[in-house]
């Protein structure tokens, strides 16, 4: 029997089928709810960052303007106590404790641009430093011309060498003539709302940072970089930074100057050109999605080997019964066993193929037999014909050889057949053998073979004879049959026949039998016609050697 490779089988296909099919989808169903939870998740964690630097920037700006408002106090105390002479300026500003505590440094400068007093450091010192440069600031320029205080573009201080931003207050008289101009500086590098940020910077390896809306560094973990202008850095200005430069407000995830895929927030101050920034690596902040995304593809995995095993389980189960079906019909094949085995009840597609394969079975079964008739049959006359009668005779002889019971042949012939049919027409003389045949047939028992040997000649084989002595009632019955006229033309037609008999002995032979037979169809024949001969009924039986 063929043998089906198991790799070939169904169960393995349907398995791999199954087993991909789980996989695939489950890979898929992972990767899209991950996306979507890697998308509300992004959204959160950058909402929630995005909070924390609105809420930076919201205390940035307090504190720059009770900064300032501390300025404007002492200002407008200044100009209400009419407090303008240096000396005078100095002893108030010492005064003012608050000054010391929210600034750096408090500078006041008169009206030519010329530092009066600082309330760190030698001012004297200062004052042959400053005296011809601070004129030209650009802080004390426009304060100078918009006549109200402001908060200064970064820059480096010329007293301390600092980067400092400052916050200036102009002081006038009574009159509203300018006195003075007030300037606090806030030390870049050490200033306590820049700590306070830094304390919020999210995660290990995130920080917060500062730019002006020019894009200059106030504020940066790489203190390298304060008072640098990212445009002039190298690489240039990252897109969400010139966005933020734009005027966004928000945060976007994208690579941070140092290539790092980071979430990075930007936002706004409402009372200084600072924008407040926040940069989280991405793979900081959605480090439990790594590991989710993880998990999810080995679970997935895990889930497919389950259900690929579940899946050949019941694929075994499942085709069990075809299984069962392939053996039934090899059974069938091999004649062990017959075609009834075949369960013919089952009401799925497995039953249909068992109908089918019932059906055609039998319909082959049909055929073979019909065609099996067909070659053992006389197609004018429906007895056998002369090939199914020597392979009868064949078996017939071995048979008797064994039981020792006698066989006898008759060769028949119809007389004169030739001129039936020259008179009367070959339908006539079809009819003549059909009609003949009948009788025949009926003349004998219907366990004799009875078969057209050609043209007009027939053989009887008659079996289970006890002896030769029987053989003459036979060729007499078989004449008699043919003596009423045949009903195949008006009025009758007279047709007689010869019989020639042989009975086997010991060592007879189909072909010894038949010769026999004929020999004793040629007396008949010789004898008259219409009468029957009987081989060796005196003289001896009919054996090989004839
Ligand atoms: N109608 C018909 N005639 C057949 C058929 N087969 C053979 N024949 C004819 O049957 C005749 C047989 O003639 P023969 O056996 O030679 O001689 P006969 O006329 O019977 O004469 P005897 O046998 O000597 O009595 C021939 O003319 C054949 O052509 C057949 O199937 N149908």
């Amino acid at each position: 029997m063929h043998r089906i490779h198991p790799f070939n089988t169904l169960k393995a296909r349907m398995t791999v089928i199954v087993c991909a099919l789980v996989f695939l989808s489950g890979i898929l169903l992972a990767i899209y709810a991950v996306n979507i939870v890697e998308r509300d998740m992004a959204k959160l964690v950058g909402d929630r960052e995005y909070a924390l630097l609105s809420s930076a920037a919201a205390q940035m700006e307090q504190d720059l303007q009770s900064k300032r408002a501390v300025l404007r106090v002492t200002a407008e105390g200044m100009r209400a106590a009419q407090v303008f002479r240096p000396a005078a300026v100095r002893r108030h500003l010492e005064q003012v404790p608050s000054l010391d505590q929210q600034f750096f440094n408090t500078v006041a400068i008169d009206a030519k641009g010329v530092l009066m007093t600082s309330l760190s450091g030698d001012a004297a010192a200062g004052q042959a430093t400053a005296q011809s440069t601070l004129a030209a600031r650009e802080y004390f320029q426009q304060t100078v011309e918009r006549r109200r205080g402001l908060l200064s573009r970064p820059l480096r201080s010329a007293l301390s060498g600092k980067p400092i931003v400052l916050l200036t207050e102009p002081v006038f008289n009574p009159a509203g003539t300018l006195q003075f101009v007030l300037a606090s500086s806030i030390d870049l590098s050490e200033a306590e709302f820049f700590r306070h940020l830094d304390r919020l910077k999210p995660g290990r390896n995130g920080y917060m940072f500062v730019i002006t809306t020019e894009g200059v560094i106030l504020h940066h973990p790489d203190a390298g970089r304060l008072l640098r202008n990212v445009a002039d850095e190298q690489g240039g200005i990252v897109p969400s930074t010139r966005q933020a430069l734009a005027g966004m407000n928000g945060w976007v995830l994208a690579r941070n100057k140092a290539g790092v895929n980071s979430l990075i927030g930007y936002r706004r101050l409402a009372t200084a050109d600072w924008i407040v920034g926040i940069v989280y690596p991405t793979a900081e902040a959605f480090a439990p999605l790594v590991a989710m995304r993880q998990r999810a593809i080995e679970r997935t995995g895990i889930a497919a080997a389950v259900a690929g095993l579940l899946g050949l389980f019941a694929t075994m189960l499942l085709l069990r019964p075809l299984e069962t079906l392939r053996r039934q019909v090899a059974s069938i094949r091999r004649g062990d066993a017959g075609i009834d085995i075949i369960d013919l009840t089952r009401r799925d597609e497995i039953g249909a193929l068992s109908r089918a394969i019932h059906a055609l079975t039998e319909e082959r079964a049909k055929a073979e037999a019909e065609s099996a008739r067909l070659a053992s049959t006389d197609s004018l006359t429906g007895v056998c014909n002369r090939r199914a009668m020597e392979s009868e005779l064949d078996k017939a002889v071995l048979r008797q050889g064994r039981t020792h019971g006698g066989l006898g042949v008759a060769f028949l012939d119809i007389d004169h057949f030739k001129q039936i049919n020259d008179s009367h027409g070959h339908g006539t003389g079809d009819a003549v053998l059909v009609e003949f045949a009948r009788r025949l047939k009926l003349a004998v028992r219907g366990t004799d073979i009875v078969a057209r040997y050609a043209g007009d000649e027939f053989v009887v084989v008659f079996e289970g004879l006890f002896s030769a002595d029987e053989l003459p009632a036979l060729g007499a019955k078989i004449v008699e049959a043919m003596r009423v006229p045949f009903d195949v033309i008006a009025g009758g037609l007279n047709v007689t026949t010869s019989v020639g008999l042989a009975f086997s002995g010991a060592d007879s032979t189909r072909e010894s039998l038949l010769k026999c037979a004929d020999e004793a169809l040629y007396a008949a024949k010789a004898a008259g016609r219409d009468g029957y001969f009987v081989d060796g009924i005196v003289a001896r039986t009919c054996g090989a050697g004839h």
